[in-house]
């Protein structure tokens, strides 16, 4: 009988694979190309999409050579794809119009801030599961519309095209300007900002907010479908499948069930929790996603934890350090050594992601000292993965309730023993990884097999599963508290640095300056409220967030142990806004002045007593950026307040 194959293409950030897998799972055959990474300013990142197709030319021929296989043996082809990195090209010439932006880049920062000021802004997360950031394509899009002169009319006629890289390649597999089909899966679709997370279709609000033409977005269509056949590279294949990568991962490492989870390691990396048929919300730094969509059953959702920088650390110790020959090295080199010396890196290279999202901050290396030897820095380069995890590790915990009992793991980095060793201390639970490392290959070809009845359903690739590798936690209790505390420290430090003070700062970063800011500000909206004319809602909108915006930055900036005056209930009542609402704003007010008040004769003046003035400035920064990230995550929204509940201080 003929052996019956399916092939899978993983166009990953710094390289693209081809593997070919049997009916087991088992791999048969690879290949892989690198293509450049172009940095040509600080904070921006390009790929050349035109290389990246001529690349899947050479490494699908190749990997069906090596294993001696037929085009007509392949059932069909799953795609997986390094996610949001924006491709905009001619439907006519096939040519890309410039550079891909990847998803690393920073340039939009800018704009991010500016568009966080206009009407709107506040419904974008509800609306797309997002934060505004860096991170994602529509910014990009925009970007390029602008600065590209006659770019938008050809978009609005639809003769340039969007697409992430998957949209990119099943284009120019089908044919390209010959009949090329443009579509997306929803997956990838759900990390534009443009696609509503419910309707799983683009929607008018978003496209209007950002300012992108219908015309050159393509068809969002299931995870699983036969999208078209190929007629370029090798002719006749189906496409069956596409995914951005790390839910491939996710589908890879078999987290069908709400509650599993995995985290992929790495240029990024990205932990994904599985929470079944409805969008969660999160109120602590994660992204909202489409995990899957097969065929037409409903789509499963996924809490995404992102970590921009953590393999990508690795490669700039070796590249751009010069202090390693390849990555495996830093392995040996940081176990020339017995700990970090002191020494912490926060690599926040294309700002911070989850759960900070702090896009104006940049990194830094703490701690130094003459001790200090290449051996800690290796560490430090180590641990920074690690530590990065169990910040979005704690912060998937508090959003979902439940504290992870496991971690799955798989990628590049699980190969560092010393590493998944860390990060089982750092999170104090057991670390797996399976046998196929591929997990993001593995999962675009259970994806494009299922799609053509390869493999009949999910509980037969659950199957397939083997643990390969296991990491059990060893780290003394009060050693890992005092490290997580050192690194939280030094991440603080980071915060604030393209952007000393966003406007909301007046009239300097002083952080004594900063918080009677906050309280003239929150005691004029009272004062505001009381006018008969005002518009009522939109100053309970604004006094909510002020006021948890306020406390939590107090709470975690300036007084992490405190406990104040519970602030969460009298603020609901104001918000259910019953027929008591006058007299929940009058306790509210009460409450809050006595604070203020109370606040401004103890803490402020012990602040000024005690604190130097650069020690003053820097903890206004990371005050205001630590308000700015609440209010980014909707913090005055009253499930948001509920969710806080006694968390929620004054003083
Ligand atoms: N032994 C190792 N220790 C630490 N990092 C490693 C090791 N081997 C590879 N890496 C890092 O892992 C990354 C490659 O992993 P991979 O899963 O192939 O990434 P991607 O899919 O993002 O291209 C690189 O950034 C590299 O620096
Ligand atoms: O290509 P990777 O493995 O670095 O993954 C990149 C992510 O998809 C970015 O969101």
């Amino acid at each position: 009988m003929v052996q019956r194959y399916v092939m899978s293409i993983d166009q990953g950030t710094t390289s693209t694979r081809c593997i070919l897998f049997d009916a087991r799972g088992r791999l048969v055959s690879v290949a892989q190309r690198e293509h450049q990474q172009h940095f040509p300013r600080p904070g921006w990142v390009e790929h050349d999409a035109t290389e990246i197709w001529r690349n899947v030319g050479r490494i699908v021929p190749q990997a069906l050579a090596d294993a001696g296989v037929e085009p007509a043996q392949v059932v069909g082809l799953g795609i997986a794809n390094q996610r949001e990195t924006t491709v905009l090209w001619d439907r006519h010439s096939g040519n890309p119009v410039g550079r891909a932006i990847v998803w690393q880049d920073t340039r939009t920062d800018a704009m991010l801030e500016q568009l966080a000021r206009e009407p709107g802004a506040d419904r974008v997360r509800r609306l797309c599961g997002l934060p505004l950031a860096t991170y994602f394509s529509a910014p990009r899009v925009r970007w390029m519309l602008e600065r590209t002169p006659g770019l938008r009319e050809r978009a609005e006629r639809g003769d340039v095209l969007f697409g992430t890289v998957e949209s990119w390649l099943i284009w120019n597999l089908t044919g390209g300007p010959e009949g090329g089909v443009h579509v997306t899966d929803v997956t990838n679709a759900s990390r534009t900002m443009l696609m509503n997370l419910r309707t799983l279709s683009w929607d008018d609000e978003l496209l209007d907010f950002f300012d992108v033409p219908r015309a050159m977005l393509p068809e969002i269509r299931p995870s699983t479908e036969v999208y078209g056949t190929t007629s370029r590279v090798v002719p006749g294949i189906r496409i069956a499948a596409a995914l951005g990568d790390q839910q491939a991962a996710l589908f890879g490492q078999t987290c069908f069930a709400p509650g599993e989870a995995k985290c992929t390691y790495g240029t990024g990396s990205f932990l994904l929790l599985n929470t079944g048929p409805t969008p969660v919300l999160s109120a602590h730094g994660m992204l909202t996603t489409v995990g899957f969509k097969i065929g037409d059953e409903p789509a499963v959702y996924a809490l995404e934890g992102s970590i921009a920088v953590t393999g990508s650390l690795v490669q700039w110790f070796r590249d751009g350090l010069e202090l390693i020959g390849s990555a495996p090295e830093i392995e040996t080199l940081a176990r020339t050594v017995e700990d970090n010396g002191g020494c912490y890196i926060v690599p926040a290279f294309s700002g911070l992601f989850a759960p900070h999202w702090h896009s104006e901050a940049r990194g830094v290396i703490a701690g130094l000292t003459s001790y200090i030897t290449k051996g800690h820095l290796a560490r430090a380069v180590l641990e920074a993965t690690g530590w990065q995890t169990r910040e979005v590790v704690d912060a998937m915990n508090a959003d979902s309730g439940l504290a992870l009992s496991t971690l799955k793991v798989d990628g590049g980095m699980t190969a560092d023993n010393l590493l998944m060793q860390f990060v089982a201390d750092v999170l104090d639970v057991p670390v797996v990884r399976p046998m196929v490392a591929e997990t993001v290959s593995l999962g675009a070809a259970y994806a494009a097999g299922l799609s053509v009845g390869y493999w009949p359903d999910l509980e037969g690739l659950r199957r397939n599963w083997h643990r390969a590798g296991q990491w059990l936690p060893t780290m003394d209790p009060a050693r890992r508290d005092s490290e997580y505390s050192h690194w939280r420290q030094a991440v603080e430090l980071t915060f604030g640095w393209m952007r000393p003070g966003p406007a909301a700062a007046p009239p300097g970063s002083d952080l004594v300056e900063v918080v009677l800011a906050d309280h003239r500000r929150i005691e004029q909206l009272f004062r505001d409220l009381r006018n008969d004319e005002a518009d009522r809602p939109a100053l309970i909108a604004e006094l909510s967030a002020s006021l948890v915006a306020h406390a939590t930055a107090t709470e975690r900036i300036i007084r992490p142990d405190e406990t104040g005056n519970g602030l969460a209930g009298e603020l609901l009542a104001v918000l259910d806004s019953g027929a008591d609402f006058e007299k929940a704003l009058v306790s509210l007010e009460n409450s809050v002045d006595a604070h203020i008040r109370a606040e401004e004769r103890g803490l402020l003046n012990e602040l000024r007593r005690t604190l130097s003035t650069s020690d003053r400035t820097g903890l206004g920064r990371a005050f205001v950026a630590e308000r700015q990230r609440q209010l980014d995550l909707d913090c005055g929204s009253a499930a948001h307040v509920r969710e806080q509940g006694a968390r929620l201080r004054l003083s």
